[in-house]
């Protein structure tokens, strides 16, 4: 579980983010959006350890995070410049379990499922260089979760794909998420795949000093599908929901309920215009 009390963050006199509370039961994958600009990636990476929280208090599993946590991992946008361009594929994705302690086969066998897992398996002794971005994204997924993560920080990993690469990983990742239950916070300006993949939006204000100004749970019915998912009349509401907080335009009552518990059917029928 990740937990973050009246969490604040600034950059020297700037205020960034404002009294920041929320609760991330295990399992749930949390979608986060708002406008550009309003400290969605500064979130990510205070949740990460790597930026320390200026106010408040960040907890995984109980722990207080002050640092990177052992059971995290972070996918960013840019794949390009987070995998190594001189290792192979194989050996980018073992990269991680050399600090765990494993003998070099481990390391490889264990690489080599994980990129059976993302479709990869055929590319393990290609170098980056040679795949095509939606396959370096999946390399990127792969690394992340070889050391089998309990927390996922993802940065809008699939912001800067083609739209059939896009809706592939989302496909992938939930997946992923059905299988492992790893609780996963993802970072999107896309309110489309903010509730195509969320269990639960949040919503957070324009700058200076961003508050979150929607909790959404999104119930779906369900497998999710990318073609009749997105045809759901449910799926239509939740999305205006989310696309009228994100524009300041006010927030539908059924925003608040039960936010930590994100999943099933959406009952509310949103009312929307
Ligand atoms: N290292 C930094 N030093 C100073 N200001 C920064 C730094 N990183 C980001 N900022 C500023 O903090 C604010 C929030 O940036 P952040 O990247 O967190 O927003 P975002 O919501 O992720 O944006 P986008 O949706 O455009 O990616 C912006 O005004 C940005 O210019």
């Amino acid at each position: 579980m990740l937990q973050l009390s009246a969490v604040g963050q600034h950059y020297g006199d700037h205020q960034i983010l404002h009294d920041i509370t929320l609760t991330v039961p295990a399992g749930q994958l949390l979608c986060v959006v708002g406008p550009s600009g309003c400290g969605k990636s500064t979130l990510l990476r205070t949740v990460a350890g790597l930026l320390p929280a200026h106010e408040g208090t960040i907890t995984v599993d109980g722990a207080p995070v002050t640092g990177v946590p052992d059971s995290l991992a972070v996918v960013f946008q840019d794949y390009g410049r987070s995998l190594f361009p001189w290792l192979t594929v194989r050996d980018n994705v073992a990269l991680p379990l050399r600090r765990r302690g494993l003998a070099r086969a481990e390391r490889r066998a264990e690489a080599e499922r994980i990129l059976d897992r993302v479709g990869l398996s055929g590319a393990a002794r290609r170098h980056p260089w040679q795949l095509s971005g939606g396959m370096q994204q999946r390399v990127a997924i792969a690394r992340a979760l070889v050391c089998r993560p309990t927390l996922l920080l993802m940065d809008e990993p699939f912001g800067s794909l083609d739209a059939q690469t896009r809706e592939d990983l989302e496909d992938l990742l939930l997946e992923v998420h059905r299988t492992d239950g790893t609780t996963i916070v993802f970072v999107t300006h896309d309110i489309d795949e903010s509730v195509y993949v969320g269990d639960r939006v949040v919503v957070l204000s324009p700058g200076p000093g961003s508050e979150i100004v929607l909790d959404l749970p999104v119930r779906l019915p369900g497998r999710r599908d990318q073609i009749a998912t997105r045809g759901l009349p449910e799926f239509v509401a939740l999305r205006a929901e989310v696309g009228r907080a994100v524009r300041g335009k006010g927030v539908h009552a059924a925003g608040k309920a039960d936010p930590a518990d994100g999943r099933g059917v959406h009952e509310s029928g949103s009312g929307v215009s």
